[in-house]
């Protein structure tokens, strides 16, 4: 079981907040100028992954106590809880594979004395046997064509994970078109329905629960639109495909339970992509690139099991992580990444940390006294530097913010690649080193401004810097790297739950908005005015009623 210490409690925290009191004012610049080692005894290699967290606020001293932190907070003893299949997600009482789901040793894992390899693997068989049928064209049709479209209809982890890592792999897909329906406003299902056609178009309904109102909605629409044109009930089963933990409600719906592909309540929604809900990336990029995608995920749970703390990424990015947002008082962090391939990798992310981290009760059922998860957010730089990295150069709030960006870019197109990592290289510098008012009246006068213009402006274009930054420079966006970076953001994610001493593996705070929707949806009906809410509720119902 995992261990229940608040770690406000432990030795590292309150040497931490005195060490913080003395270190504050501390410039990176200063830090920086007393080590030229820093960038060597900062930064780590992890096969074709190179993390700097050199700009960070950080010293030998405070790297250590962070790291004494986690050790304090059971951290080596959580991990193991895990990867062994204990049940870990304790509100739910389930074990948490997502480790299990991409365990390429194949070494046996057990959860009540049974070991999942077995099954892990027959599912990832089904997927490879359909997927090829797919691909090639044997799969028909009701009119005996090829599937030229998959659509997958899901919502959260059940459409979030394939649609980053499909668009993230772009290179790598073949000639199937995917689509993805999440949203239950109708415009989502119509604008995919206008681009596909019947005869050809395969719909995977990914849901966990298969009760998901969003999901079953444009579920049933989507075959509604098939059996209006194909008419005879009996072809459903060509054409809709299910991934899910529920056998019945699957087959309740028409489809047929071989086409079926399980996983198992010790998946999360949002560590799922690694489990059949991956099928729509299968089918997109081929079983052999997925397989990559899982091994560059299983190299990296390998090194945050079994690496030391201080030189294990997941854990240094945690702990840094938690210095700025439990020491500093950051409420965010910036994703960015440098590559217009991963444009959903941030907004994948933003669930994978918030829906998990997101919590104000602790493991003991106590409402902490310390802040828990950031809110996260991002956009593929260069798009983000002319839209909000003002405020992260010169707002008030502190923004820890990762830079990733690859050495290759799958597209060789001018000098397109030099010019975004100039970019990628110059915007942690900038955030690190800032600009001073020296430097600043020097450029004005360079620029032949008067004394007072100078005395104007300077305050203006004085940059304080200071603003942490990690550099996640890869290789190439493979299959393999793509599976490794995702790995170690979710390890991340993991090692700060343990620390804030949450369960990072339920979602309790997703149910009330459900509660009440469903409870609203049958009194829209019908013309009567509505009293039962309170009086802002009932007001904008009745105004709905009225516009309609
Ligand atoms: O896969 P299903 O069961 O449709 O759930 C889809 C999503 O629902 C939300 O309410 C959250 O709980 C997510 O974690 C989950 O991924």
């Amino acid at each position: 079981m995992l261990p229940k210490i608040n770690p406000m409690t432990t030795n590292a925290w309150e040497k931490l907040e005195d060490y913080y009191f003395n270190f504050e004012g501390t410039h990176m610049k200063e830090i920086f100028e007393k080590d030229p080692e820093r960038f060597q005894k900062y930064s780590l290699e992890f096969e074709d992954i190179l993390v700097d967290f050199s700009k960070n606020i950080v010293d030998d001293k405070v790297r250590e106590l962070l790291v004494e932190l986690a050790r304090e907070c059971g951290l080596r003893e959580a991990i193991e809880s895990m990867f062994s299949g204990e049940k870990i997600n304790a509100t739910e009482n389930r074990a948490v594979l997502h480790v299990a789901l991409r365990n390429r040793s194949n070494t046996p894992v057990l959860v009540d004395g049974k070991d999942v390899m077995p099954e892990v693997n027959a599912v990832l068989d089904q997927m490879k046997a359909f997927s090829e049928k797919v691909i090639s064209g044997e799969w028909k049709g009701y009119t005996g064509k090829a599937i030229t479209d998959v659509v997958n209809i899901g919502i959260g982890g059940s459409d979030l994970g394939p649609l980053m890592v499909t668009e993230a792999l772009k290179p790598y897909k073949n000639h199937l078109n995917l689509h993805f329906v999440s949203n239950v406003d109708g415009t989502h299902i119509a604008e995919t329905l206008k681009k596909v056609n019947p005869e050809t178009t395969l719909f995977i309904v990914a849901s966990k629960t298969f009760t998901t109102l969003e999901t079953m909605t444009n579920a049933n629409t989507a075959r509604d639109w098939f059996l209006n044109a194909a008419k005879d009930e009996s072809f459903v089963k060509k054409h809709f495909v299910a991934v899910s933990t529920n056998e019945k409600e699957v087959a309740k719906f028409g489809i047929d339970t071989k086409n079926m592909f399980r996983f198992w309540n010790w998946v999360g929604g949002r560590y799922s992509l690694w489990s059949a809900i991956g099928l729509s990336i299968v089918l997109g990029i081929g079983y052999e690139n997925y397989i990559s995608l899982l091994e560059g995920a299983h190299a990296m749970d390998k090194h945050f099991r079994n690496s030391e703390f201080d030189k294990n990424i997941p854990v240094i990015l945690a702990v840094f992580g938690i210095w700025y947002n439990n020491f500093f008082g950051a409420e965010t962090e910036a994703i960015l990444p440098y590559d217009q391939y991963m444009h959903r990798f941030s907004a994948y992310f933003q669930q994978g940390n918030m829906e998990s981290n997101g919590k104000y009760v602790d493991r003991n059922g106590e409402m902490v006294e310390y802040q828990t998860g950031p809110i996260i957010w991002g956009e593929p730089g260069t798009n983000g530097q002319h839209a909000f990295y003002q405020l992260i150069h010169q707002g008030t709030k502190l923004i820890p913010c990762d830079f990733i960006a690859a050495a290759i870019n799958h597209n060789k197109v001018g000098d397109h690649q030099q010019k975004l990592l100039a970019n990628f290289f110059a915007q942690p510098e900038a955030l690190m080193a800032g600009k001073t008012e020296e430097q600043v009246v020097a450029e004005l006068k360079a620029a032949g401004k008067t004394e007072e213009e100078i005395a104007f402006l300077t305050p203006f274009k004085v940059f304080p810097g200071n603003v942490p930054t990690n550099s996640i420079l890869v290789k190439k966006l493979t299959p393999h790297v793509l599976g490794s970076l995702i790995a170690m953001y979710e390890h991340k994610i993991f090692v700060q739950g343990i620390i804030w001493n949450i369960f990072s593996f339920d979602q309790w705070g997703v149910e009330l908005g459900k509660q009440l929707a469903s409870a609203i949806l049958p009194e829209l009906s019908g013309n009567e005015p509505v009293v039962g809410h309170d009086v802002s509720t009932n007001g904008l119902i009745n105004a709905y009623k009225k516009m309609r």
